[in-house]
């Protein structure tokens, strides 16, 4: 027999995004079902960033400390192992999810588990793990908030071999002997910078000509000088042809392009080559779209042509990150509130209603060390978008705070600047433990903020943040 259930809002995928669906549109006055096939929180609290961030935070703790001389004094040991794979386990609650559906209780969410399929307009069918099906009907809005999943390049082999992917690289009970990452991009180079620290003999396969293509070119280079200084073998241009297994072993064949292929023997291989869509069995073609592939959304993230149908988070492919598929389920939740109450939704640039950050202002870190911090548009993407700029650039190790906070200090400042309107387009912070410098460039851009007004946003002495006033002097010439 089939459950049949009516809510103002179905959210299907339970993960950071669509947990915040439900929330807002809860705290809007509606009734929302939430939705979820695995374990409610998804991949960011038990496969990627928690877990991964877990696995870096002690070789950043020892980094900070051997730094700084007579600090590096008391870093006498080695990285206990052990207790850093404990310490990432307790970050994701040993992979259970009662914490989170406890909260979504307490959220006034009903937490539905099973498989969902649309079936139809505004109707989603839930399997259970018993079979049971659940039939919901949504009286205003579906969300979906599937997510993506790692991509498996089509390499002879590699399938067969059985690779890690992000999730089996964040959740291993034990450090791989040799470790060949397919991909250098954010989880290549974060898995490599990990699990190196960590006892593992890393090789990064990338078949571009930079690690991190997508961040200014600077960032690339000092990530892969610094694996490469701490015995990662970063290979660039690397073709990689096939895969197999023989024995325990796994053997990468691959080809710079030059000389004859070369194989690359590991304990484990890790496929870190970007990500899908996961909207491949979700019953798209039942509303009349294509059966797989991001969600074509518009910038209230409602399906083009659906429209009751809201694509929020990775799902819609156009900021993989959590803090913008959270942005995004606020954004989208006020929408679908606003527009079952009948009231005015907005849809001009920056209205409460719609992603604008998600073309003008992402911010990303990507914990290796150097740490690359940035938000906004890189030199080459102001270039491509044909926005009139100039790029300014200042070395982070010449700012006292810089140089307190670890000995021989190196780093980068980029900031980016639209030349007509005198704001910034993107900052680009590369060096240790810039993380947390990011968030004024992320106001400064968000914020249109005119270069003439930075100047009176003073920053303290002598803190890592007077990097600011250097890169308007260097503006100013
Ligand atoms: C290794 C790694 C590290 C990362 N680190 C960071 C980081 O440090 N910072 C950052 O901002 N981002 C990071 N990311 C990206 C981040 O994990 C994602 O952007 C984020 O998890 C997306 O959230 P989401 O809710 O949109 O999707 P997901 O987290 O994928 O959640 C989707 C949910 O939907 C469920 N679902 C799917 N299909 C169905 C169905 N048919 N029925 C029911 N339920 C379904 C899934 O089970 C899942 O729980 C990282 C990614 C990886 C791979
Ligand atoms: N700290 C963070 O915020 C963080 C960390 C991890 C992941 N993420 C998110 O997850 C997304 C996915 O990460 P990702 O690293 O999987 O993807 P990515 O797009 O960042 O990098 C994938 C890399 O794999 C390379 N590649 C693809 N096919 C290949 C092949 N056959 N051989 C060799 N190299 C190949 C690509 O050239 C690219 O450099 C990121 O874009 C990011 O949005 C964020």
């Amino acid at each position: 027999m089939t459950d049949e259930r009516t809510y103002d809002v179905v959210v299907v995928g339970a993960g950071s995004t669509g947990e915040n669906v439900a929330d807002i549109v809860v705290r809007g006055g509606l009734s929302a079902a939430l939705v979820e096939a695995e374990l409610v929180g998804g991949e960011c609290s038990y496969w990627a960033c928690m877990p991964s961030k877990a696995l870096l935070r002690g070789t950043e703790a020892i980094a900070a400390a051997r730094g700084v001389s007579g600090a590096s004094a008391a870093v006498t040991g080695e990285q206990d192992v052990q207790a850093t794979l404990a310490r990432r386990d307790s970050f994701t609650s040993s992979w259970s999810d009662d914490g989170q559906a406890q909260w979504v209780a307490g959220a006034g969410i009903d937490l539905v588990r099973g498989s969902a399929r649309l079936d139809g307009e505004r109707v989603v069918v839930v399997t259970g793990a018993d079979g049971t099906e659940t039939r919901l009907a949504a009286t205003h809005a579906v969300a979906l908030c599937t997510g993506s999943e790692a991509a498996v390049p089509p390499v002879e082999g590699l399938r067969d071999v059985d690779p890690w992917t992000p999730r089996e690289a964040t959740s291993a009970k034990e450090v791989p002997g040799r470790l060949v990452v397919i991909g250098g991009g954010y989880v290549g180079c974060e898995m490599a910078t990990a699990w190196s620290a960590l006892g593992s003999t890393v090789t990064v396969l990338e078949r571009g000509e930079r690690l991190l293509a997508n961040a200014e070119p600077v960032a690339g280079d000092a990530v892969a000088a610094a694996l490469r200084g701490a015995g990662v073998d970063v290979r660039l241009g690397a073709a990689v042809q096939s895969a197999r297994r023989e024995g325990t072993e796994v053997v990468v064949t691959v080809s710079d392009g030059d000389g004859p292929a070369e194989e690359i023997r590991g304990d484990q291989v890790l496929v870190a080559a970007g990500r899908r869509a996961r909207t491949h069995d979700i019953g798209l073609e039942t509303v009349g779209l294509e059966g797989r592939g991001y969600l074509d959304v518009d910038e209230s993230l409602q399906v083009r042509g659906v429209p009751w149908l809201y694509g929020v988070g990775d799902v819609n492919g156009r900021a993989l990150l959590t803090h913008m598929g959270k942005y995004q389920a606020r954004q989208a939740g006020a929408a679908i509130v606003a527009r079952a109450t009948g009231a005015d939704v907005d849809l001009s640039a920056w209205s409460p209603f719609v992603a604008t950050a998600d073309t003008e202002a992402v911010p990303s870190v990507v914990f290796t060390d150097p740490q690359v911090a940035s938000v906004g548009l890189t030199a080459a993407r102001a270039a491509e978008s044909g926005r009139p700029h100039r790029v300014v650039e200042y070395p982070l190790g010449n700012v006292a705070g810089s140089s307190l906070h670890r000995d021989g200090y190196e780093g980068t400042a980029i900031a980016v600047v639209d030349t007509e309107r005198e704001v910034l387009l993107g900052v680009t912070f590369v060096g240790p433990d810039v993380a947390e410098l990011l968030h004024s460039a992320v106001v400064a851009v968000a914020g249109e903020v005119p270069l003439a007004r930075l100047w009176h946003a003073v920053p303290a002495y002598p803190t890592m943040s007077e990097v600011w006033l250097r890169l308007l002097e260097t503006w100013r010439g």
